[in-house]
């Protein structure tokens, strides 16, 4: 028997006949309790709600007390009425496959390309914890990423988790992209969490394209969803890249956005009586993004690696906002896109100032250390007397390394816009000879 038919005929052998049913006791806020299932419901089952009259309602279990179900449903529960009917839904196990990849899916493992698919093998938990601390392997090698900022002065090594902090409009889903099609991995795994539905097709159409989809698996909940959904979003998308990382290949994950899923935990939080605390955010959010966190990096011997891009909103840059905050703290580094630098036109929008990658100066030779040191200093000095520059107060020969930065900023400028798909060699020669024009890294070594 083929592996196809073997999951068919597990799913006939499992398949439950008859649904438990209970009746509706109660509403609060947004959750509605129902007694009489509180024996076969487990958390995240679906249920359906027959409103009398009206459209059936449909929700998850939220929480189970010794007689109560509490549901949070997928809408406003209008028009619902104590002894009203609720059936218990069976919820499909999560198994990924290799014909995941080049799907679009959702958080439930349904196909959401409109095309039939079929489960994997082996269903994971959804909420797996990350492999043990000590059988982790360390952080693997540089990645060839496409682009020559991120080939050089911000590396990215296989296992690495990053963040990358963008306001809206500011060039978050093309870089994602970009990423997604040239970044050096096995499989690709994308969580869309809470975009609207057009924004979901425009990304898999126009933006990654046939191309982008070709090693990619895209998991979508959009904003219409219930909450828990949209949260759900996020661990089936890590558990998808888990199921690859198991089988020995090394998994791209990137996530967008980080904050979505934070508010979509808040709206459920809230629902649940737990009070908001970190300006709106519930205290639950802290461990809830770390666990997500701590489940890309490095697999134990004989795995792969998740390497990770966790995209966070970023209101009028405030890196203080208590999700930019937590992330800061979990990750390896953290990439900032800059509105101001978007606004001239030079793509990707990273500041490279603002920006870390925490894999160095382990993942860089000693020169290349050096050379990325030079870049640096000279970014410092220009980004300082920026204003003084633009303004047309600056006068060559007061700071010999401004003057440097001053010659070679339209290069390095340049540079950091450009694509590269020969490689991290390359690229890093291609900033030395930036730098040797301007015989930079003699006299900063004096300095
Ligand atoms: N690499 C690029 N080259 C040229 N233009 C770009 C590039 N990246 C972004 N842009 C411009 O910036 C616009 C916004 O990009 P993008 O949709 O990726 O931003 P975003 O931060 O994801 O936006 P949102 O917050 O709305 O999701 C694009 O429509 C395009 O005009």
């Amino acid at each position: 028997m083929t592996a196809d038919f073997r999951t068919l005929a597990q799913e006939i052998a499992t398949a439950r006949l008859a649904r438990p049913m209970g009746r509706v006791v109660g509403i609060q806020g947004g959750a509605v309790q129902i007694s009489g299932l509180a024996d076969s419901a487990h958390i995240g089952d679906h249920l359906i709600l027959k409103r009398d009259p009206g459209t059936p309602l449909k929700g998850e279990v939220l929480q189970i007390e010794r007689d109560i179900v509490h549901m949070l449903p997928d809408s406003a529960p209008d028009g619902v009425a104590i002894g009203d009917r609720a059936v218990l839904l069976e919820i499909e196990g999560f198994a990924a496959g290799d014909h995941w990849i080049g799907r679009v899916i959702d958080p439930y493992g349904r196909p959401l390309d409109g095309q039939p698919l079929m489960r994997g093998g082996v269903s994971r938990d959804l909420m797996s914890a990350p492999p043990p601390a000590v059988a982790r392997r360390p952080l693997g090698t540089r990645v060839e990423t496409g682009l020559s900022v991120l080939n050089t002065v911000l590396p990215i090594v296989e296992g690495q988790r990053v963040g990358l902090f963008a306001g809206s409009g500011v060039g978050k889903s093309r870089l994602l992209a970009d990423l997604a099609r040239n970044m050096q991995a096995d499989v690709v795994v994308i969580a869309l969490i809470g975009e609207r539905g057009r924004e979901v097709n425009d990304f898999v159409d126009r933006v990654l394209g046939p191309e982008g989809m070709k090693r990619a698996v895209v998991v979508a909940a959009t904003s219409d969803q219930s909450a828990l959904t949209r949260r759900r979003c996020a661990w089936a998308a890590m558990t998808v890249a888990e199921h690859f990382r198991d089988q020995g290949r090394n998994v791209l994950f990137l996530a967008d956005s980080v904050t979505r899923f934070a508010e979509a935990h808040r709206e459920i939080a809230v629902s649940s009586g737990e009070a908001p605390a970190l300006r709106g955010f519930p205290p639950s959010v802290t461990p809830l993004i770390t666990a997500l966190c701590e489940r890309a990096g490095p697999g134990t011997a004989g795995q792969g690696f998740i390497t990770a891009v966790f995209s966070v909103l970023v209101a009028g840059s405030d890196m203080d906002e208590p999700i930019a905050d937590i992330l800061r703290g979990v990750l390896d580094g953290h990439i900032v896109l800059d509105r101001s630098i978007a606004e001239r036109g030079r793509f990707p929008a990273i500041d490279v100032g603002r920006s870390v990658s925490r894999s160095l100066p382990d993942a860089a030779s000693d020169a290349e250390n050096e050379l990325i040191l030079s870049v640096r200093k000279m970014l410092g000095a220009y980004e300082q007397s920026a204003v003084m520059i633009t303004a047309g107060l600056y006068a060559e020969g007061a700071d010999p390394v401004l003057d440097q930065a001053v010659k070679l900023w339209p290069e390095l400028d340049a540079f950091f816009a450009k694509p590269d798909p020969s490689g991290i060699r390359n690229s890093f020669d291609r900033l030395g000879l930036i730098l040797r024009r301007a015989q930079a890294p003699a006299s900063l070594r004096a300095r």
